[in-house]
This record gives C-alpha cells, structure tokens and sequence, in this order.
C-alpha cells in the first residue's frame, strides 16, 4: 500500500474551549498507483490530512504509514513529489534551476534533458530563464508542478495545484497529470474544490465534511484510467453521472440509483 490511515485524528489547541477537531476518526488506503482525490466545504480538513501524510504536521491520534513506513522516514528518503497551492518556488533561482533543484541535490545524471522535457510537459520552454516573479500565479504552479515530478515519484501529493490557472490550462493540465500519473505508475492525493476535476482525475473521489472533518462517503469513479481517458470523456453520460454522485454526497444525500458508482 502507497498510503495507509488509521483512525487519524487532529485536533488544534485554542484557547480553553475553542480547540478545533480538524479531522476526526480518518481511515483511508492509498493503493499503487491510485488516483485519489479529497474533496469538501472549506475548513473540512483536506489539507490537514495532506499534511500529516506529508509529515508537514503529526497526528492527535491514529497512525500513518507511507510506503509502509512513518510519514518521517518517507519524507527523510523523498519518497513523494509535493506540489501545492503555494508554489514555493525560490525566488532566485531561474525556472529552469526551480525544476532542476532536486535532480541536482540527489545528483541525478541527464538533469537539462529532464528539465527542458518537464518545462515542456508545463508549457513553459519559453521561460525557461526567467525567475519566478516574472511570472503569472498559474505559470509559478506549472513550475512547481514540473518540478513536483522531476525524479518520477511514486507518491504525488497536492494540494490544489491547479487553483491559479484558467480554465483552459487547467483542462489541459488535468489531461497532463492522468497521463503522467499512469505512465509512470505513480499514485496521486489530489485535493481539489472542483467536482468535474476530481471526477476527470481520479480513481476514487473521498468527500468530506467539517465540524469534525470526516469522510463522508468513498464513491469509486470507474471510468477508465489514463490514456484511455480522452478528453472526450468531459462530455460523457457516464463522467455526468459520476459529477451527480459526487455532488449529492457532497449535499448529504444518499447518491441512489447511479449506474457504476460505488459508494462505501
Ligand atoms: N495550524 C492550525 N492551527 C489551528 N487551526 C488550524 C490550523 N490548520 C488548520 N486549522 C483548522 O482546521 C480546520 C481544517 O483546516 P484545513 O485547512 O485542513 O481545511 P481544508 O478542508 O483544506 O479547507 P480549504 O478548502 O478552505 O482549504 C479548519 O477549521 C482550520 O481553521
């Protein structure tokens, strides 16, 4: 298993009573090479449990395991691609040296032939020595998004990477990243507030709701993956029927009577 989490809790200190139980009682498998995204209102804690995977923040309760170890030891051995809403970019260093920074601390041999194929990938050959100020919002994420999948990861965790970019970018992205995600077999935790999104990109879609953050419900997209996707896809009975049941899990509602989703 890429990812496994156990009866996850995360409960914020505040001030006497004001402490705020961001997740509660998670549980949730990653499998090899799964597409999963995590979707729900505002403040229902996707973030949270992105970070704790990431070992960005630790658990009040429960246990994680990534690629069966602790979320520390994977981070320690860079187990995983990160790339999320910030870009974080470092601001004197060129593009070009942004997606090459982690080629080059682990000494990875073909580093510029890697780079020019990932600033293609983004649609940024261009801008290859420019610095990151002298680009919009959305290109700064394509950069991260490069460099998230420099060194071919088998873990891919992000957190609303395609926030930033419009509409017709962001489409062409979410085509880039199945295609990337299932050539190089790498499994994706993906949050996103965007329905269709979570639906074109992923195997499962978790929706959540707050007060405490829980998962809700599990629904199983089963559309195909990959390069089987076409852009078609987008105008499907099916991927519509998929975006409903999403939707009314999302209001609450039970999703009955929709052909090929699963919900558990
Ligand atoms: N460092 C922190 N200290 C205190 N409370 C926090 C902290 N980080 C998150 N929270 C609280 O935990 C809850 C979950 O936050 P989180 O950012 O995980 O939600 P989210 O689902 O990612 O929201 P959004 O969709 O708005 O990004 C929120 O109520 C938030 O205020």
């Amino acid at each position: 298993m890429t990812v496994v989490v156990e009866g996850v809790s995360k409960v914020f200190p505040g001030k006497g009573s004001d402490e705020v139980t961001a997740l509660s009682d998670i549980d949730l498998t990653v499998g090899d090479g799964e597409f999963v995204s995590l979707i729900g209102p505002s403040g229902c804690g996707k973030s949270t449990l992105l970070r704790l995977i990431a070992d960005l923040d630790s658990p009040t309760g429960g246990t994680l395991t990534v690629f069966d170890k602790t979320p520390r030891q994977a981070r320690l051995d860079q187990d995983y691609g990160i790339a999320f809403q910030q870009a974080g970019l470092l601001p004197w260093r060129s593009v070009r040296a942004n997606v090459e920074l982690p080629l080059q601390l682990h000494k990875v041999a073909g580093r510029k032939e890697r780079v020019n194929e990932l600033l293609e990938m983004v649609g940024l050959s261009d801008f290859a020595d420019r610095y990151p100020d002298e680009l919009s919002g959305g290109m700064q994420q394509r950069v991260a998004i490069a460099r998230a999948f420099a060194e071919k990861p088998k873990l891919l965790l992000m957190d609303e990477p395609f926030g930033a970019l419009d509409e017709m970018t962001r489409e062409r992205m979410q085509g880039e990243l199945v295609r990337l995600a299932s050539e190089s077999g790498a499994a994706v935790i993906f949050v996103t507030h965007s329905i269709p999104e979570a639906v074109f990109l992923s195997d499962r879609v978790v929706v959540m709701s707050p007060r405490p953050g829980r998962i809700r419900e599990i629904l199983s997209v089963d559309l195909g993956r990959g390069v089987d996707r076409g852009e078609g896809l987008r105008e499907d009975t099916s991927f519509f029927e998929r975006v409903s049941a999403v939707r009314e899990a999302l209001h609450g509602g039970a999703p009955t009577g929709v052909r090929g989703v699963e919900t558990r």
